[in-house]
């Protein structure tokens, strides 16, 4: 990329990261609330823009936390299981009406997708038309911090998914509906004037919608209509898996895998394909013609992309179920059987990179197991062929993931997982957090990945530990601005991998690395990226310099490549590791003594 090229899309960069910490310093002050003392002080979280007053209360305090813990405070899974089973009986009473209704949101596929699959079943068995649904809310995307180039994905998808479902005869209606909070007051509104007595759904895991898909349940009913959320999104669903040894949740991930592989080679047939819906009778094309005609709208104002953008995201993440099939089939076919050994490396074209496809749905991760067993030498989730083995067990993290987000939901709301690492003070430096967001920290490894976010919308698993690590460890930047800016740019912005990636990193979260474990980012580099292939194509300044063991590409001004470093504009490091190691071992320490004090 010339250089020029790069400064340009720094320049666009820098000016999202401006308005940015406007918007932040906009941010509303904190409000009374009737029962204050479940919330913390957070004006520092409120004006550095982690907690999202415009849609959430302050952050809660340790002590409420804990109370989900103990199980004295409802979590939403349980309200929505609740609500389920009350209603379940007079749900199967609902007599089949004009249609059904499969309700899509991040499962953007017709293939091996149980929701639709069941939706299809009950229209086809009472020979009713079946409808597809989308609702596209700005507010949503702006609450879940959506990233522009995610909903540019999903939009595209949708297009592939419309063109798919046309060929059966079945529309696919999307609506925008600007406030969030209207989404079950429309859905029942549109079930009633088109005669619907059967919604499905397949259940996300964060805390609103869990909340909401509850109120859903009973609401609908009310109206004389059936509807049912069901799991999906995971291979093993939240709630399958308990300690043998307590009977309670694993918070942690080995054991939790273990369990999860046994249950699996138990339950071969969890893994089963469920069919492609039926072709809708012919009729429904008459019947439901404005549905048909319907068009994917564009992006809404606040997530749109510039043209450039558009384009290279574009040429770079083809939407829909087919691509993701046949990146699936090829990494199988093709890359698998070298995972392991080279996972790690971020030069190399290793992994899989379906993570975009898993986020908005294009495909079931259930289809990933499922492939992967077929071409192992061995039906179990933990015998066969390693590299095989080790895949598997990193579509388990995403399970594992989401299992700690329906069981802990306080993580999703601006809380880390482990609350006694709440009272760490972190410098809240903007300088150092822009640095890092620009790729301009004088740490090659951390500006290289940080750029290939800020091009591409993705990062290399390896790099994403990395740059957590720097910037919650190095730089002391509260890791939740990091978890924003990641979820505001990563095209496979995922709540629970994210989440959980961050708190991994930062030492906060489930089943994290030790607070004392800080990756020095020199070593790291010259361990993954020992030729400085990967530094060389995202930071062109140093693509003259040496790689290899002690090559001043991983540490121009360490290494005596500063003046080639100066004439192109290559920044020093903003922070020297050692100085900042030992200020992240103090902070950490005495963050801990406070919070159990
Ligand atoms: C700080 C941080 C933030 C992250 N944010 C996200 C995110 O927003 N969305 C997201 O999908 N992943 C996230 N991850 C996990 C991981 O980096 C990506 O899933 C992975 O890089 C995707 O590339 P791939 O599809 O080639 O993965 P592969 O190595 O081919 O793995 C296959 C799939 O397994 C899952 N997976 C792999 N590693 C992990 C992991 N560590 N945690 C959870 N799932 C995993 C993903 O769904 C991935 O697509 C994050 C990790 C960290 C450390």
């Amino acid at each position: 990329m010339a250089l020029t090229k790069l400064t340009a899309a720094v320049n666009s960069k820098r000016k999202a990261v401006e308005d940015l910490l406007t918007s932040i310093k906009r941010a509303r002050p904190s409000e009374k609330f009737s029962d204050r003392s479940r919330y913390k002080d957070s004006m520092q979280e409120e004006n550095n823009g982690i907690v999202l007053r415009e849609f959430y209360p302050p952050e809660m305090t340790n002590e409420r936390a804990k109370q989900y813990v103990a199980g004295v405070v409802e979590r939403p899974i349980e309200t929505l299981e609740k609500a389920i089973l009350e209603t379940k009986e007079d749900r199967e009473n609902v007599r089949v009406r004009n249609a059904v209704v499969h309700w899509f949101k991040c499962d953007l596929r017709t293939r091996d997708n149980k929701g639709l699959h069941l939706a299809s079943e009950k229209a086809k068995s009472e020979g009713v038309p079946l409808i597809a649904m989308y609702l596209v809310s700005p507010q949503d995307f702006q609450a879940h911090l959506t990233s522009p180039a995610r909903v540019d994905f999903i939009l595209r998808s949708l297009e592939v998914l419309k063109a798919d479902l046309s060929e059966l005869d079945i529309p696919l209606y999307v609506e925008t509906v600007e406030k969030r909070k209207q989404i079950p007051h429309r859905i029942m509104e549109l079930c009633e004037k088109w005669g619907v007595s059967h919604i499905f759904c397949n259940t996300e895991y964060e805390v609103d919608e869990l909340r909401r898909e509850a109120a859903l349940t009973r609401n609908c009913l009310q109206k004389g209509i059936a509807f049912a959320t069901v799991p999906d999104t995971c291979v093993v669903s939240p709630g399958e898996l308990s300690s043998k040894g307590t009977g309670g949740q694993f918070a942690v991930y080995s054991p939790w895998f273990r369990a999860w592989c046994a249950y699996l080679n138990s339950h071969q047939s969890d893994l089963n394909e469920y069919p492609r819906p039926e072709k809708n009778p012919i009729s429904a094309r008459e019947c439901f013609k404005d549905l048909f005609e319907c068009l994917i709208p564009s992006a809404p104002p606040n997530k749109q992309l510039s043209v450039e953008e558009k384009k290279r995201f574009r040429s770079m993440w083809p939407p829909g179920e087919h691509e993701a099939a046949q990146r699936l089939q090829k990494f199988i076919s093709q890359r698998i059987n070298k995972y392991s050994e080279s996972r790690n490396l971020p030069a190399g074209n290793s992994t899989a990179v379906i993570s975009v496809h898993l986020a908005s749905g294009t495909l079931a991760a259930r289809t990933c197991i499922r492939e992967a067993r077929n071409a192992n030498t061995s039906k179990s989730m933990d015998a066969g062929n390693p590299n095989i083995m080790s895949w598997i067990s990193e579509i388990a993290w995403r399970d594992f993931y989401k299992h700690v987000l329906a069981h802990w939901p306080y993580i999703c709301m601006s809380k880390s997982f482990k609350p006694e690492y709440t009272d760490i003070h972190w410098e809240y430096n903007a300088e150092h957090f822009q640095a890092w967001t620009e790729g301009k920290t004088g740490y090659p490894i951390v500006d290289a990945a940080m750029r290939q976010l800020n091009h591409t919308g993705y990062m290399h698993n390896r790099c994403r530990m990395i740059v957590a690590s720097f910037l919650s460890k190095d730089l002391l930047i509260d890791w939740r601005m990091g978890e924003r800016y990641f979820m505001e740019h990563l095209i496979d912005g995922d709540f629970a991998s994210n989440n959980g990636g961050w708190g991994f990193s930062s030492s906060t979260g489930v089943d994290p690395q030790p607070y004392f474990r800080i990756f020095n980012p020199l070593l790291q580099s010259e361990k993954f990226d020992l030729d400085g292939a990967y530094i060389k194509k995202w930071v062109p300044e140093l693509r003259d310099l040496k790689g290899g063991k002690n090559g001043p590409v991983h540490d121009p001004y360490g290494r005596k490549a500063d003046n080639v470093a100066k004439k192109n504009g290559y920044p020093r490091p903003v922070v020297e590791h050692k100085f900042a190691r030992d200020r992240a071992l103090a902070r950490y320490k005495e963050g801990l003594a406070r919070a159990t004090a």
